[in-house]
């Protein structure tokens, strides 16, 4: 089967007549890891959140192979890992996964040691960063052709950084994968292009030293 191609174009938002996004294009195709950059405060939680569906924009052009997508969370097409907690509290983990686990990676996860031991528990009663370790698994096997990622390394260890890594780069086989995060090089590590976020534009990077010119990074060399 062909790969389909998430398009989020035109997008407009402002808060308090202080715009926020103005000139917005990305694509993603199924089989690829985007890596969205930009500064505090650029817009990159606010325009995974309107891909998603969640917050509303003054204009914007999302969808998936032509066809217009207006609640991405709709019908499984687009998951969010936002960068609060969003398992619900009082359900317990084996229920959870159960409902959100795509059936083609569910000996992968029911394998995993954090989910044999941790399976009869409510989310309420993991650490923070189990609960974390939860959330990105279970966005990342579950049944969406798009995932979203938004900080997804902050509150890790390096070690689990490493770990998501791996399965990101695996899952992104079959999905396609939008992420943001201040890790920076773990999202160079990962990303097949790097879009930059800046001034509400999206900026396509070629390499290290465009990230450099747009003040992104340093020049420590
Ligand atoms: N509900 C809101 N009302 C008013 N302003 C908001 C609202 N949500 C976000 N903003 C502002 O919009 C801008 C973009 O916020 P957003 O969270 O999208 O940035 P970000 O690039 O994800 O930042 P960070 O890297 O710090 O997480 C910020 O200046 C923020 O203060």
């Amino acid at each position: 089967m062909q790969p389909l191609t998430l398009k989020i174009d035109s997008v407009q938002l402002a808060f308090n007549e202080r715009k926020i996004l103005q000139d917005i294009y990305l694509e993603c195709k199924q089989g690829e890891v985007v890596g969205l950059l930009g500064r505090n405060g650029s817009g990159k939680s606010s325009l995974l959140k309107i891909v998603f569906g969640t917050l509303r924009s003054s204009f914007k052009h999302v969808s998936i192979d032509g066809n217009f997508i207006q609640h991405g969370y709709l019908q499984s097409r687009i998951a969010y890992l936002p960068q609060h907690n969003y398992l619900p509290r009082g359900i317990k983990i084996s229920r959870l996964a159960n409902i959100l686990i795509d059936e083609i990676y569910w000996n992968d996860f029911s394998n995993l040691s954090i989910y044999q031991d941790h399976r009869h528990k409510n989310a309420e009663q993991l650490s923070g960063g189990e609960l974390r370790q939860f959330e990105m698994l279970m966005i990342l096997y579950s049944k969406a052709d798009f995932i979203l990622l938004d900080e997804p390394f902050t509150h890790v260890t390096p070690v689990q950084a490493d770990y998501f890594k791996g399965v990101i780069e695996k899952v992104a086989q079959t999905k396609g994968i939008i992420i943001t995060d201040h890790q920076y090089q773990d999202v160079l590590d990962i990303s097949d292009r790097i879009i930059l976020l800046k001034d509400g534009c999206t900026k396509p990077i070629k390499n290290i030293d465009d990230l450099i010119t747009h003040n992104y990074i340093g020049n420590f060399r």
